[in-house]
């Protein structure tokens, strides 16, 4: 089906421009497999992303971890789309778990801000996923579901689309979610595009997972089917980033 295997490293609110730099000179020297096989994207906090940008080689690219939902303007603290662009910025994640329960943005927010941002030319990583007690109660496809259809209301290109599937209870927690577990809500979240946006889409939107992958759990999560990359937090700080983007070959191989 040709979904390129995507591995994303979300840096969260970490670093000194000392960190990054060290960060970026262990990326520049790694071996990785060729960019026909992964693409990497990796999102520092918003002061650092011009200071990675110049210096990350440049098979690799870089991610905001938010932008505002609108046009910019009067917003305080606000960065928008439009300036993400102006800088060469070619992605953002938006939706991740950390704002939709720490800041309170809505399926809605977040739909309208995918739906902004794409319309400005930036490609979107775009996060769902579960708590625990909504896991506990069942509920977890519903969840993904209206998440994820919040956006397709407001979408009809999904070509910059990646959909980033994170369980809320394995985010930080090191209690990462089996492959079993995965692969599920993956095949489930696809068959979900299947029937909602086209049959098309859905063979091609990558979904990648995130939550507690590490170098020692990564290859056997990167086997699944529909397991098509990672969003990578605390592991992404760390050399073993590199080991996370070499598990693309366990697909290429496959
Ligand atoms: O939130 C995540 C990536 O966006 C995952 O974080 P951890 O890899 O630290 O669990």
């Amino acid at each position: 089906m040709g979904r390129k295997f995507f591995i994303g490293g979300n840096w969260k609110c970490n670093g000194t421009t000392e960190e990054v730099k060290k960060i970026v000179t262990t990326l520049n020297e790694a071996e990785v497999p060729p960019e026909d096989v992964v693409e990497v994207v990796v999102s520092p906090p918003f002061l650092f992303l011009t200071l990675v940008k110049s210096l990350l080689r440049s098979d690799f690219h870089v991610a905001a971890q938010n932008c505002w939902v609108r046009k910019g303007g009067a917003f305080t603290g606000e960065v928008s789309a439009e300036m993400l662009v102006n800088l060469g910025i070619p992605y953002v994640i938006l939706g991740h778990s950390e704002r939709r329960l720490l800041l309170g943005e809505s399926n809605d927010f977040v739909g309208d801000k995918v739906a902004y941002a794409l319309s400005q030319g930036l490609k979107v990583i775009a996060c769902v996923g579960e708590t625990l007690d909504q896991r506990e109660s069942g509920s977890t496809m519903d969840v993904v579901a209206a998440q994820t259809k919040a956006i397709a209301d407001r979408i009809s290109d999904w070509t910059n689309v990646v959909v980033a599937y994170e369980p809320v209870w394995a985010i930080g927690t090191g209690k990462v979610a089996t492959p079993a577990q995965a692969q599920e809500v993956h095949s489930v979240l696809r068959k979900w595009l299947h029937a909602n946006v086209s049959a098309e889409i859905a063979g091609s939107t990558r979904i990648i997972y995130g939550g507690s992958v590490n170098g020692a759990n990564c290859k056997e999560l990167a086997a699944q089917p529909d397991v098509d990359g990672f969003l990578v937090g605390g592991a992404s700080l760390k050399p073993e980033f590199v080991d996370i983007i070499k598990s693309a070959t366990v697909k290429s191989s496959a």
